[in-house]
């Protein structure tokens, strides 16, 4: 490692609607914190970030707001994503004497107003200079595709806000989409069918919790039986109430954003030229991001397209893992999407 690389620590950041990941180069990932601010809501002063954070969502009394400043893989609130960044970066980089440059994964259909509050919030967290790259190329790239190669690799990122789909070839997209469908809306259909069904009003990460205990894409002998105690608030009598709930109903539930996610994959392959069709067939589509996680997803896009489907080996880094490569192997000029220098 040269010198300028020791005192100066370049960083590698996904920076997610769900979750936060740091990468120092020469290191590896050394931060995995949900992306979570939680406020004084009079004196307007930071209380918690990340995980310490997320432990106040849906709890917090009066005076406190815990929220998630990311919405849909976009910053919704701009200064709260800045200082989530700059306590992320302080925490991981402490005393540097270089400004670190930033590669920062971004989801593919984000406007340029957002790309610039992105780097913008990252020059204020002390960047010297922001590359930003779109996070299915920075998700192919940490999975191990050959992106360099004039073969087609098809990469589908399932994070907590956005779902990437992207067919690369020769470090570019060829085709890409991205939906603001993914982690999330799961959550959010399965609050939604409890409420509809079973009048019981259940937060965010109950809802999280059921996905990842007993949610599924596909059906599975044995997983299928599965049932869940879950408490929430029942509407009609207003008290706390507990219920139990079958795997089979989870997946029902999230029937919506599953197929929202199938029909995105769908329209990618249907553009795809017939040579790069042909290699995705021969090789497989990648699953990447948290979403790759959900039991029966590789099995359910299998089933719809008729295409094996591999799950990556670390899904929730691939796009950190990403902006580190890029990093080491100093090949910023050749997959940035834009640069911000700082002052
Ligand atoms: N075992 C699991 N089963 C199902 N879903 C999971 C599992 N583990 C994590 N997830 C989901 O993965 C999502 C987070 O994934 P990830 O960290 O890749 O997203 P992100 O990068 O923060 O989001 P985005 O890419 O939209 O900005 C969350 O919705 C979470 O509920």
């Amino acid at each position: 490692m040269g010198i300028f690389n020791r005192i100066r620590r370049d960083i590698g950041i996904d920076l997610g609607t769900a979750n936060t990941c740091v990468y120092i180069a020469g290191q590896g990932v050394v931060l995995s914190e949900p992306s979570v601010v939680a406020f004084d809501r009079d004196s307007k002063k930071l209380l918690a970030v990340g995980e310490e954070a997320r432990q106040m969502l849906g709890r917090t009394p009066g005076n406190i707001t815990a929220s998630r400043p990311l919405r849909d893989g976009v910053i919704a609130d701009f200064d709260a994503t800045e200082l989530m960044l700059q306590h992320f970066i302080r925490k991981v980089v402490g005393k540097s004497l270089l400004a670190p440059r930033m590669v920062i994964g971004i989801p593919s259909g984000v406007t340029g107003v957002e790309r610039r509050a992105v780097m913008e919030a990252a020059v204020q967290a002390g960047a010297k200079e922001v590359f930003l790259v779109e996070e299915p190329i920075a998700a192919a790239i940490g999975a191990g595709l050959p992106i360099s190669e004039p073969v087609g690799s098809m990469i589908v990122d399932i994070g907590g806000g956005t779902t990437e789909v992207a067919i690369i070839s020769l470090q570019g997209s060829v085709i890409s989409e991205s939906v603001r469908v993914a982690g999330d809306e799961m959550n959010e259909a399965i609050a939604t069918y409890l409420k509809k069904l079973h009048n019981l009003v259940i937060g965010e990460r109950t809802a999280e919790m059921i996905k990842i205990q007993i949610g599924s894409a596909f059906p599975h002998k044995g997983d299928d039986e599965q049932k869940l105690e879950v408490r929430g608030l029942h509407m009609l009598s207003g008290l706390p109430r507990t219920i139990s709930i079958h795997a089979t109903e989870v997946r029902e539930s999230m029937s919506e954003p599953l197929s929202a996610i199938v029909e995105a994959v769908k329209r990618t392959l249907e553009q795809a030229p017939p040579e790069l069709a042909a290699d995705i067939y021969d090789r497989g589509i990648v699953l990447a991001g948290g979403g790759a996680l959900l039991k029966g997803l590789d099995g359910l896009i299998s089933h719809e397209t008729g295409i094996a489907v591999h799950v990556a080996e670390e899904p929730l880094n691939c796009v950190v893992l990403g902006t580190g490569k890029i990093l080491e192997t100093n090949t910023l000029n050749r997959v940035f999407s834009g640069t911000f220098s700082g002052s």
